[in-house]
């Protein structure tokens, strides 16, 4: 299992380890762990390490001294830029910094000239950062971004979030890592919102602490195993009937293809039989995949079909109608789009969402999730766990909270972040085609809890499998998600 730790989560183990090993243990332990992935990305004999005034920069001398140390097979030439506070270092961080001047390494107060760094290994900040960077070190940061050489960030890119993945701001700056080494375990803001840009590849060092020591963590990242329980080759003795219906309920006029898609979504992760119900019908068949049907949505009748609502849909009297009904009936459902809208004008309606029994799962991207929550998507992306959260147990509903890192969590505070694709998910479309895996799953029979998470893992694992081909990020199409998915959800379930 993929843990993630908040940070008082990490302190409350860093606290219950620190006592029961050697002063200094874990410091000395997260300077090994970090000197191995710096050797690996060294690219030139020249290594600069930024060490800050907390433990972090503790780590960064440890760093310094064994790569600079009398022992070291390395012909690295060492430079630290060490920045101490106004309060005195901890017992560990001044040992560091002995061994560190002890060492071959030279100390420095300024940034040197020069851009021929082999490495830089970023020990300003960890997750004792308290506010946003400002003045020389915010300069700092920005100077060390703009030399466009290999960065190692320990524990955490400095500026950044650990909890939040948020740039710590207003109008923060963050050092951008091409790695950073993790220590004891991993942490949420790594993987969301602005942390998979700032963080790069992300390495856990657990300090020779046993997972399976650790308390349960609050987040976890997702992973097939997850949904695993599901994926069950077919039976050679089956037939349409036994992968369930999904409807489509969209496509307002203007905005025919946003159903089609979620439906192509649908029909290709493996629903038995996918319609589109339209809110004002454009055509009696969709040419490019006749195996979808075309419905009036004001006339039809999922029955105890999987309903998708939302795509395209708008906000007229039809529309709000047609939502009425779906959440008045005992269908699965998956709300999306402008149902999501719907929803956010009217308590009534959620009111209703909320007392349903039947499973839903609300695919909201952050703006949508603002609206429905009242608050700016600024509130939201800000901490989007919470925010995710907070919808799931308002709406008892599975809520899949979009963008780089999206956030599933349910009305019990299970919250997990998706690991899986890429930036060429923005573009038109892709929420359509999300929306509609969710549905197929859940019309496979699905929980709700595992279709979201299944449905998310396989459409980010599409968009990666698309750019692995060469189909983006850039131009990469929604039209272009459903085949790829249906690739990936084959060989899940193989
Ligand atoms: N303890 C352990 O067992 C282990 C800990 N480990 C490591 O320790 C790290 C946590 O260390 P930490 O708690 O010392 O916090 P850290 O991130 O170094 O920063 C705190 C310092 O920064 C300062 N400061 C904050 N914000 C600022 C700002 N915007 N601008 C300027 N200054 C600012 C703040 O000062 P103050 O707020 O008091 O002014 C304080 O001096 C953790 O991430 C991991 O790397 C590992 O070795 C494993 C074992
Ligand atoms: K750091």
């Amino acid at each position: 299992m993929k843990s993630l730790y908040n940070v008082a989560e990490i302190r409350s183990i860093e606290h219950t380890m620190a006592a029961a090993l050697p002063a200094g243990t874990l410091m000395q332990r997260a300077g090994e762990a970090a000197t191995s992935a710096a050797r690996e990305m060294l690219a030139g004999r020249k290594v600069l390490v930024l060490a800050g005034p907390g433990n972090n920069g503790g780590d960064a001398l440890e760093v310094a001294a064994t790569l600079a140390g009398a022992n070291t097979d390395l012909d690295a030439d060492v430079t630290v830029l060490h920045l101490p506070g106004a309060v005195a270092p901890s017992p560990e961080t001044a040992q560091a910094l002995a061994r560190a001047r002890a060492s071959k390494a030279h100390f420095v107060d300024t940034l040197p000239l020069g851009r021929d760094w082999g490495l830089i290994v970023d020990g300003l900040f960890g997750i004792g950062l308290a506010r946003p960077l400002a003045g020389d070190m915010r300069a700092l940061v920005e100077t060390i971004n703009a030399l466009g050489r290999p960065v190692l960030a320990l524990d955490v890119p400095s500026g950044l979030d650990a909890d939040t993945g948020a740039v710590i701001g207003p109008d923060g700056v963050a050092i951008h890592a091409t790695r950073t080494i993790t220590f004891i375990a991993d942490k949420p803001g790594l993987h969301t919102y602005e942390g998979r840009d700032y963080a790069g590849q992300v390495q856990v060092a657990p300090l020779g602490i046993d997972p399976g020591q650790r308390p349960p963590a609050g987040a976890r990242l997702n992973e097939p195993a997850l949904f695993a329980r599901h994926l069950a080759p077919r039976r050679h003795n089956s037939h349409k009937g036994s992968f369930g219906d999904v409807a489509v309920v969209g496509g307002a006029k203007g905005m025919a293809g946003a159903p089609l898609l979620a439906a192509r979504g649908a029909l290709f992760c493996g629903a038995g039989r996918v319609f589109v119900a339209a809110i004002d019908p454009v055509a009696a068949v969709d040419f490019a995949q006749p195996e979808i049907m075309m419905r009036d949505a004001q006339e039809f009748d999922s029955g105890d079909g999987t309903l998708v609502i939302g795509p395209g849909m708008g906000d007229s009297v039809t529309a709000m109608r047609v939502l009425f009904k779906a959440l008045e009936g005992t269908a699965p459902l998956v709300l999306d789009a402008d149902a999501l809208n719907l929803l956010a004008a009217s308590p009534d309606l959620q009111g209703r969402l909320a007392q349903r029994a039947a499973p839903a799962i609300l695919t909201p991207h952050p703006l949508e999730a603002a609206r429905l929550l009242g608050v700016t998507s600024g509130v939201v992306q800000g901490d989007r766990l919470a925010a995710a959260r907070e919808l799931a147990s308002r709406l008892n509903a599975v809520v899949v909270l979009k963008g780089s890192g999206s956030v599933i969590a349910n009305a019990t505070g299970a919250a997990v972040i998706n690991p899986t694709g890429n930036a060429g998910l923005a573009t038109a479309g892709s929420g359509d085609v999300l929306a509609g895996i969710c549905g197929s799953l859940l019309a496979q029979g699905w929980q709700a809890w595992e279709a979201a998470l299944g449905a998310v893992w396989v459409h980010g694992a599409a968009a990666d499998r698309l750019v692995a081909q060469g189909s983006g990020p850039i131009g990469l199409t929604a039209g272009e998600l459903p085949v790829a998915a249906r690739a990936v959800f084959n060989a899940l379930a193989r």
